[in-house]
């Protein structure tokens, strides 16, 4: 059999000279009993460090690149760690664009570490979480946002996610801030064509064409903002505080949401102390609801400490939903809370309107103006899907989530820093201060040119991987 001269590591092959760090190794599957546990290498070499520890048929390097072969990892004494299958991938079609491998081992944790120990004690060095991800991008096999999106793809809490997800993977994104840069670009080169000429002479046709040029590219700008916005609400879901005075029903809203008896109801005021929270997905975007204490002034120093956090709960939510008891008349505590919520992003929940109404919706609407308010019986579970419609569409998922790409916080920042500094450059050039219009067109670029990845700095890079695990 051919392979007798590749017993690895026994003393017979001397170790291929490997550049220290160049072979990285981990394990892509979870840690644990599963059915298969893949451990994966990368980078110049790591077929011929396979070869020492892999024993099947024939060598690795000398099998057909990405197909499966069978065999045994055989450790430096000779003894077998487990049987597995091995496949080898040919720089540069591999995921990282480098010379790759894969072991797909028994599942279970003992199994793959061993083999692992074995690989690290070859000459291959541990991988730093999202490397393999890092070196795909470093070698070009995915810009920016794919790797974002692989990231994306891997978290997806729904079906809607994963395809908002599975678009940016496939680089939609990417074109996206590309084609807003390239836009920007020639704008900015316009703009600088024109600063040469002496002020009085700028022809006025050219300063038209260069505000609906701007105007377009404001658009385009919002227009993708939209799509990533769904992306985000899909990717990062909303946290909702259910505040209110006590009595009002939050903790049956909680559990009606939920179609769930999570928290505990009575008929008594001040039930709820500690903060429940629990989570439900309505059309793909996550909703962590939060139920809340009722918020009342109180003595009870236990009670005192679940309205603190009530309160903080309140400052913090990405939305709340103020509830209201609609079969008793509004009170000072209700009054109170409502001028509190002023200015922050609000729902009204007009609850138990099963019973004979003492609250209108337009006496709510006179008291918070410009906020929605739904009408619901936590009771009877009615206006519930009504209600969690509004919670998406109000943190912006508004028109549809059907475009959406998923972005991550990062991106979104860079996406909003984009649109002002267009905003700015907008007025400037409204205005014909040519020179404050090129510096705001300079910042949209410079904003632009971070989320398409051109020049990324290492902070940055770091930034991105290493919220990946280890292995991918
Ligand atoms: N076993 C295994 N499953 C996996 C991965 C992996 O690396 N290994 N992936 C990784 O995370 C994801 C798939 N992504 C991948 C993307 C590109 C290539 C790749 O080798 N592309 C080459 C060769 C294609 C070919 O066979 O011809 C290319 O595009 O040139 C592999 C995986 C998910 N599943
Ligand atoms: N008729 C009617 N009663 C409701 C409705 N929602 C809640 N209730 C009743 O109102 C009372 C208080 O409900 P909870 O859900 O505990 O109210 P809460 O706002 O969580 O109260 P605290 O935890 O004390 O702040 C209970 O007796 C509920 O059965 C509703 O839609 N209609
Ligand atoms: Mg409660």
């Amino acid at each position: 059999m051919t392979d007798r001269s590749f017993r690895g590591g026994d003393g017979e092959t001397p170790a291929p000279a490997l550049s220290s760090g160049d072979v990285i190794a981990a394990l892509a599957t979870p840690w644990g009993e599963g059915g298969i546990a893949v451990l994966r290498l990368s980078g110049d070499g790591c077929t011929a460090l396979l070869d020492r520890a892999f024993r099947g048929r024939v060598p690795l390097s000398r099998t057909e690149p990405w197909r499966m072969r069978h065999g045994h990892v055989i450790d430096p004494e000779g003894e077998i760690l487990d049987e597995v299958l091995a496949v080898r991938f040919a720089a540069p079609k591999s995921y990282t664009g480098e010379e790759s491998g894969e072991l797909h081992c028994h599942g279970g944790a003992l199994p793959a570490q061993a083999c692992l120990d074995l690989l690290l004690s070859l000459g291959a060095r541990l991988a730093q979480p999202g490397e393999f991800t890092r070196r795909a991008f470093a070698n070009g096999r995915l810009d920016l946002s794919q790797a974002e999106a692989v990231l994306s793809v891997i978290r997806s809490r729904s079906r809607e996610a994963l395809t908002a997800a599975g678009r940016a993977l496939q680089g939609r994104t990417g074109e996206a801030f590309r084609d807003l840069l390239g836009r920007a670009t020639d704008l900015a080169a316009h703009l600088e064509a024109l600063l040469d000429f002496p002020e009085e002479e700028i022809p006025p046709l050219e300063e038209g064409d260069l505000r609906a040029g701007l105007r377009s590219l404001k658009g385009r700008t919002e227009d993708l903002r939209q799509r990533c916005l769904g992306g985000m609400l899909l990717r990062e879901g909303i946290r909702v505080g259910l505040v209110g005075r006590p009595n009002v029903g939050k903790s049956s809203l909680l559990n009606a949401l939920l179609q769930e008896a999570r928290a505990i109801v009575t008929p008594l005021p001040g039930t709820t102390r500690d903060l429940v929270e629990a989570v439900t997905t309505h059309r793909g975007v996550p909703l962590r609801l939060v139920d809340t204490a009722g918020i009342r002034s109180s003595a009870d120093p236990l009670e005192a400490l679940g309205i603190q956090r009530a309160r903080r709960t309140l400052e913090e939510a990405d939305l709340r939903v103020w509830v209201v008891d609609a079969g008793e008349p509004l009170t000072e505590e209700d009054r109170e809370l409502a001028a509190s919520l002023r200015g922050k992003t609000l729902l009204v929940a007009r609850n138990k309107t099963d019973l004979p109404e003492a609250v209108s919706e337009a006496a709510l609407k006179a008291l918070v103006p410009g906020c929605a308010v739904c009408s619901v019986s936590a009771l009877e579970g009615v206006g519930l899907e009504a209600l969690k419609d509004r919670m998406v569409e109000v943190l912006g998922g508004s028109g549809t989530l059907e475009g959406a790409l998923s972005i991550t916080r990062r991106q979104m920042e860079a996406l909003d820093r984009t649109g002002e500094a267009l905003q700015t450059a907008a007025s400037a050039l409204e205005a014909s201060e040519w020179d404050a219009a090129a510096a705001c067109l300079g910042e949209a670029r410079s904003a632009l040119a971070g989320l398409t990845g051109q020049d990324p700095g290492e902070d940055l890079l770091d930034r991105v991987f290493g919220e990946f695990c280890i292995g991918k």
